[in-house]
């Protein structure tokens, strides 16, 4: 207990120390909006006034769903298991953005239908997909522990290799269906309000899907007494383990750099578990599906885009993930009104015409950049 009264104090005084250093940069105060309350954030997370998040790891769970069996997705359940052999083999859009951005992609396979032949998957799986929740609980009590456990040993491997960030990213057809049902409970809204189209369903379809919601949480309401019978009734496999990676950066100290609806579902029902699992989030994005501004709206997080994607695979994330690497470079590295002898605000002011930068002082750090205008001759 007072080793995390202790940590909560290193984080509060390690975002204040960001906050100085903030408004201590050559920029008018403030001037980076929400990336200045991330960085706050950052710091606060890592316990580092200055963090430096170098080292990103994807974590992408794959599993299938027997709600499936509802028609509740546009797809059929059989592209879970091609598209994680496309994400291995480097064709998907995760597998791209991962690969141009230097993200470590880790696929984890904790309950796909089929085998999965592909090398690169690591292989967790619990239980050939869940069952349908719609019809009886998603999975046992010991297949949803073992999911998240497979979550937590995934994450700790990640730490231990060296990942200072964890990215979250999922495949499951029908898994927008488990997310709605988790998040519908955990919100307590009805299955209209979150609800959404998740791979294109049509507006008949969609309302099929709702109604499947509804039946689903009429059908387990009664049963629902802790966070694991939630997750064992409405969730998934692949949810499961992307809540365990959660808890593990809790008790770890290291942002989660949330996707979309589905992982933020997840990572609601970590928080019901481990309230602590909420200071390490980051969000994103904020994607087409209803429910997920509304995910966000609880754990009060702001998303960082708003792209309308409804895509998943950890796509958001790695869209994110160079806005939050650059934030923590220009932490680190924009020079200071001392050092670069500039003007604070509320000082005399500067004479009208006159250089804010004095000439002669460098502003750029040496070797800190290679574009024109911070060659010496135009300082
Ligand atoms: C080709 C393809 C690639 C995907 N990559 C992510 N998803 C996304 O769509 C699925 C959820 O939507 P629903 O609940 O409507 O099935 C998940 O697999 C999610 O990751 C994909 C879906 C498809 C079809
Ligand atoms: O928001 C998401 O995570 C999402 C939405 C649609 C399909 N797959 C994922």
């Amino acid at each position: 207990m007072n080793g995390s009264i202790r940590d909560r104090r290193a984080g509060e005084v390690a975002a204040l120390r960001a906050r100085d250093r903030l408004d201590d940069l050559t920029k008018p105060a403030g001037s980076l909006g929400q990336l200045e309350t991330l960085l706050e954030r950052i710091a606060r997370i890592t316990e580092r006034p200055v963090p430096q998040l170098e080292r990103p790891h994807l974590l992408l769970f794959a599993a299938d769903h027997g709600v499936t069996e509802e028609g509740v997705s546009a797809y059929p359940a059989e592209v879970t298991g091609q598209m994680v052999v496309n994400i291995c083999r480097g064709g998907a859009v995760s597998s791209v953005l991962a690969r141009a951005e230097g993200v470590h992609l880790t696929v984890v396979d904790v309950g796909v239908r089929v085998p999965v032949e592909h090398p690169g998957v690591v292989a967790r799986k619990v239980a050939p997909g869940t069952r349908n929740l719609a019809a009886g609980p998603a999975m046992t009590r010991a297949e949803a522990e073992a999911a998240v456990t497979a979550g937590r040993e995934t994450a700790e491997a990640a730490l231990a290799a060296g990942a200072d960030v964890l990215l979250l990213g999922e495949m499951g057809i029908g898994n927008t269906t488990a997310a709605s049902a988790l998040a519908a409970y955990l919100l307590e809204r009805p299955a209209a309000d979150v609800v959404g189209r998740g791979t294109g369903v049509d507006p008949a379809r969609l309302a099929h899907k709702r109604a499947v919601v509804d039946r689903a949480l009429a059908l387990h309401r009664p049963h629902l007494r802790d966070p694991w019978d939630i997750m064992t009734r409405l969730g998934g496999l692949e949810l499961a383990a992307m809540a365990g990676v959660c808890l593990v950066a809790a008790s770890r100290r290291v942002p989660v750099l949330l996707d979309g609806f589905i992982t933020t579902a997840a990572a609601l029902w970590a928080v019901t578990v481990d309230p602590a699992a909420a200071e390490v989030l980051l969000a994103s994005h904020v994607s087409a599906e209803p429910g997920h501004r509304l995910l966000l709206e609880r754990l009060h997080l702001d998303p960082l885009l708003r792209l309308g994607l409804r895509l998943g695979e950890g796509s958001g994330a790695l869209l994110a993930w160079p806005l939050v690497r650059l934030a923590c470079r220009v932490l680190a590295e924009t020079a200071t009104f001392s050092d670069a002898r500039v003007t604070r605000a509320g000082g005399l002011g500067v004479p009208p015409g006159a250089p804010t930068v004095p000439t002669g002082v460098r502003v750029a750090r040496a070797g800190a950049d290679s574009s024109d205008c911070f060659r010496e001759e135009n300082l």
